[in-house]
């Protein structure tokens, strides 16, 4: 397996307040990290570096892919709630691609079939012409998703994107993720709820700041720290 991501001895501080510490790791391609850890352990600090949002940071990160592009980036809340909000799914879909454009801005025939196929593959296909604001809240948080797979790429980083969702609809979510995951897209995923998605994830980071742990959950599972934190074992 190749590391697709390598982080060496991460710091950051905002300010005087250190909110990550010696943070090491790798993520290799086609694995599915999910992050995860208490209120303030500096788990978006970490996406915002891994994304390039924040560069004042101490420390190597390597990422292996061939240019920005190659990640995908899908946000915490849903767009919008404003029904007139004047862009409709397809619109949306397509600026994801607008990075990709040299010179000349305007969309080819191909870009508009790759959002076709896109939001097909996420099962959003016969919303294309909808207004975003019209929608669900996991249908908007489908669209932002095929934003960011509409270029293709390698990476995907997704910031508690489920929150605002209910539980069903968070499964069903988790598991369009998972299908994208077996594509070989590797995924970064933060969330509150490790239960909801240890079932997904095949790497677990658990951060406190420090790194506390990295690894499968079957380990985590097991592991002192996983006692430490919850204070208890899961049972299999
Ligand atoms: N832009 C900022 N300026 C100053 N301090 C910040 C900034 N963003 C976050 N912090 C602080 O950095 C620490 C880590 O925040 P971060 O948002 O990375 O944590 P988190 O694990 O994502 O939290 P949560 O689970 O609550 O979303 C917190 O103490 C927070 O108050």
């Amino acid at each position: 397996m190749n590391n697709i991501i390598t982080v060496d001895n991460l710091n950051f501080k905002y300010g005087r307040n250190e909110v990550l510490k010696n943070i090491s790791f790798e993520v290799e391609e086609g694995d599915y990290v999910g992050i995860v850890g208490p209120n303030g352990s500096g788990k978006t600090t970490l996406i915002k570096i891994l994304l390039g949002l924040i560069n004042s940071y101490e420390g190597q990160i390597h990422q292996n892919i061939a240019d920005r592009n190659s990640i995908g980036y899908v946000p915490q809340k849903g767009v919008t709630n404003d029904r007139l909000f004047p862009a409709t799914v397809k619109e949306i879909v397509i600026t994801g691609l607008l990075s990709k454009k040299r010179g000349t801005k305007f969309y080819s025939k191909e870009d508009y079939n790759r959002v076709d196929t896109i939001l097909n593959k996420l099962k959003i296909g016969d919303l294309k012409d909808k207004k975003i604001g019209n929608l669900s809240g996991g249908q908007q948080q489908r669209v932002l998703l095929a934003r960011a797979m509409v270029s293709s790429p390698s990476i995907l980083i997704l910031d508690e994107p489920t929150s605002a969702l209910d539980p069903e609809i968070r499964e069903e979510f988790y598991k369009l993720l998972k299908e994208l995951n077996k594509e070989n897209v590797t995924i970064i995923l933060v969330s509150h709820d490790i239960l909801s998605i240890e079932k997904y994830i095949s790497k677990i980071l658990y951060l406190d700041k420090k790194l506390v742990f990295y690894g499968s959950y079957e380990d985590f599972r097991h592991s002192k720290e996983m006692v430490k934190y919850f204070g208890f074992i899961i049972k299999d």
